[in-house]
């Protein structure tokens, strides 16, 4: 050992305490004492020492070349043995050790690599012919059939994906010592690059050691790589984008961290790939969060990988403002579904007007049968013969028989008046749009105009169409002088819409309005809604079957005699304030209970609703229309209504 150094360390002033050194760590590694770890450190210190040698000018280049090819093979030779006693193997255990952890991240990972490409790879093909020649192998026999695992060398080599792009190393110097480091992927990927390390220029191959001390023997390349006892990487190329490209022929930017994983890669443009830690937290994300769909989890998984190391704060809430191509795709398909609605005859109209109309004018409430309506029997057999029937047979009621176009339900408040509404809605089969006077108003000018004309389109589209406007009063009121013009051309605009469905006869649209100020509507309006109801305060009959109908769904021991004297005492009460009276008695044995018991009382030991809770509740509620607001509607149904 002594013997190389002394014929190659040619250069006069190689001192003796250097050569004394190098002559005891030789006897060391011969001794046959040293652990394969103390072998590994002792050849990697020799070759820090040649290589410290020639940039001091103590070793010629000849020389330096010659003694670092010899210790660079025998430090590769107790690197790559798989022999416990002389060699470390950390290459191939490190590897292993990694793909068992990637394994275990999830069964769905998948390696980039294949037999293909890792046969292809010029510097496996190099190891290969090395191993055949006999001379200097650099892989022992046994490495070829590596199994992870239970999986034989042929499972392990399965092709899972297309081949990988032949990776072209760089070799810039035909210096063979340059070719061992770069035969070591390991090596590399913990690359610190330390450039004053020398001070010579760079076409000299630049020195960076990355292998770890030889206390871990099996570790994972962590962040001790590179970055303990000076450590550095041989590698033959200071250009660090191809060494980037080595490790990532696909030529993506994200290069690998010291932790081995790949920050910043874009699975998008990477194809398939997925590294263990971005595998690892979709696994995470897929426990414990809802993210329903792989695409949408896959999407979180960029987003997060980008900055992988960074700590997962406000940050992971981030949304970009850039839609990603998924959603883009998704507002593209919704842009392609908007056709879908329009017609030709809304192509005039503004699509978002449409849309409002469409959204939020249809109504979608609970159903309504003409049995739930108590009393009015006129009105409502006027309004099935007007509405209902007309929409079921369309090809008896026409011409004289022909519907009208316009129904306006007239009486004092809580009569019923948009419970019909709904049952017309529920029962005609009729497309319904429920709209109120202020979702026709708009502070825009001209908007509502356009609001009105985009509904009677829309309700043209969708025939048979009923249009119930609650509180017309507040639209087609009587046009006055100090009137603002905005709500006046609304009210015209409606005015002509309604002319145009009543002489339209193949229209089936109906108008129906309800208000209980019929006396404030306007007489040009008053005049389309030919069909004027009269919706009286509730008769005895109504008001029992008001009452009854509300009692069978509560428990009671209201007799029949009681619930007489019940309605007679509620004369004058309109629906809702028999709804109201029968809301205050079902609250009478609530009250009767004792405070303290509340809480715990169960709902059967709460006491049927008694005729005392009735008398009770008459009490306090008291009929909301008076005699004289009475006579004001029943004299304008008599100048104007429809009824008998
Ligand atoms: N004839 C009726 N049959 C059954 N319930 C009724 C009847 N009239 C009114 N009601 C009850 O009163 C409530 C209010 O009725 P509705 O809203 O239809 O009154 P309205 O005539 O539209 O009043 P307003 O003129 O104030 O708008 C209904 O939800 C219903 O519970
Ligand atoms: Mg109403």
């Amino acid at each position: 050992m002594a013997k190389d150094i002394s014929n190659n360390w040619s250069r006069p002033g190689m001192s003796g305490a250097h050569l004394d050194e190098w002559q005891r760590r030789s006897f060391d590694i011969s001794s046959g004492n040293c652990t394969p770890e103390q072998t590994a450190d002792a050849y990697r210190a020799h070759i820090l020492s040649i290589q410290y040698a020639w940039a001091s000018s103590q070793l010629s280049q000849a020389g330096m070349a010659s003694l670092l090819r010899t210790y660079s093979e025998r430090y590769a030779a107790v690197l790559d043995s798989d022999d416990p006693r002389t060699g470390l193997n950390n290459y191939a255990e490190s590897a292993l050790h990694l793909a068992r952890s990637q394994k275990n991240y999830s069964d769905k990972w998948e390696s980039s690599l294949t037999a293909e490409s890792v046969l292809e790879l010029p510097c496996v093909q190099r190891m290969i012919q090395a191993g055949k020649g006999g001379g200097g192998s650099l892989v022992a026999a046994g490495d070829v059939n590596i199994c992870v695992g239970v999986r034989s060398e042929a499972a392990l080599f399965k092709p899972i994906g297309p081949p990988q792009p032949k990776t072209e190393v760089n070799n810039t110097t035909s210096n063979p010592a340059t070719n061992i480091a770069l035969e070591r992927p390991r090596g590399s990927e913990g690359m610190s690059g330390n450039p004053n390390s020398f001070s010579r220029p760079p076409a000299r191959p630049q020195s960076v050691f990355s292998h770890s001390s030889s206390g871990h023997p099996q570790g994972n390349p962590g962040p001790a790589w590179g970055t303990q006892n000076n450590q550095s990487s041989y590698f033959p190329t200071s250009n660090s984008s191809k060494r980037k490209n080595f490790y990532n022929p696909d030529g993506g930017d994200g290069g690998r961290g010291q932790h081995g994983g790949q920050a910043g890669t874009d699975p998008r443009a990477g194809g398939n790939f997925r590294t263990a830690r971005e595998q690892f937290i979709v696994d995470q994300q897929k426990r414990h969060s809802n993210q329903p769909t792989r695409g949408q989890t896959m999407a979180a998984t960029v987003k997060r990988s980008l900055g992988a190391n960074r700590p997962r704060g406000a940050s992971s809430k981030f949304v970009s403002p850039i839609p990603r191509p998924e959603e883009e795709e998704e507002a593209s398909r919704n842009s392609n579904q908007e056709p879908q609605i329009l017609d030709e005859r809304l192509k005039n109209l503004e699509p978002k007007i449409i849309e409002l109309i469409m959204s939020e004018i249809m109504d979608h409430g609970p159903p309504v049968t003409w049995d739930d309506i108590a009393g009015l029997e006129f009105a409502k057999a006027t309004i099935k013969e007007i509405v209902v029937w007309p929409m079921l047979r369309p090809d008896i009621f026409t011409g004289l028989r022909g519907p009208p176009k316009g129904i306006l339900l007239f009486g004092p408040p809580g009569t019923g008046k948009t419970l019909i509404g709904k049952c017309i809605a529920c029962q005609s089969g009729a497309t319904f749009f429920s709209i109120s006077a202020s979702s026709l108003t708009s502070k825009w000018v001209g908007e509502g105009e356009k609001m009105v004309r985009a509904l009677f389109a829309i309700a043209r589209c969708h025939q048979p169409a009923v249009i119930f406007i609650d509180e017309i009063d507040s639209l087609l009121s009587q046009r006055t002088d100090g009137e603002h013009d905005s709500s006046r051309r609304i009210k015209t605009e409606f005015l002509v819409q309604l002319d145009g469905a009543a002489t339209a006869a193949e229209d089936r649209i109906l108008v129906v309005g309800a208000t209980n100020r019929p006396q404030e509507i306007d007489e040009a309006a008053r005049r389309r809604l030919a069909k004027r109801l009269y919706i009286p305060l509730p008769e005895a009959k109504a008001r029992r079957q008001i009452v009854s109908n509300l009692m069978t769904q509560e428990k009671n021991q209201l007799r029949e005699q009681e619930l007489e004297s019940v309605v007679t005492a509620a004369e004058g009460f309109s629906g809702a304030d028999m709804t109201q009276l029968c809301r205050e008695a079902a609250l009478g044995p609530i009250r009767s209970i004792q405070l303290s018991d509340i809480a715990t009382i169960t709902a059967d030991q709460v006491r049927p609703i008694l005729y005392t809770d009735f008398q009770e509740a008459l009490k306090t509620v008291r009929p909301s229309v008076s005699s004289k607001d009475l006579e004001l509607y029943e004299d304008w149904n008599k100048t104007f209504g429809c009824g008998r």
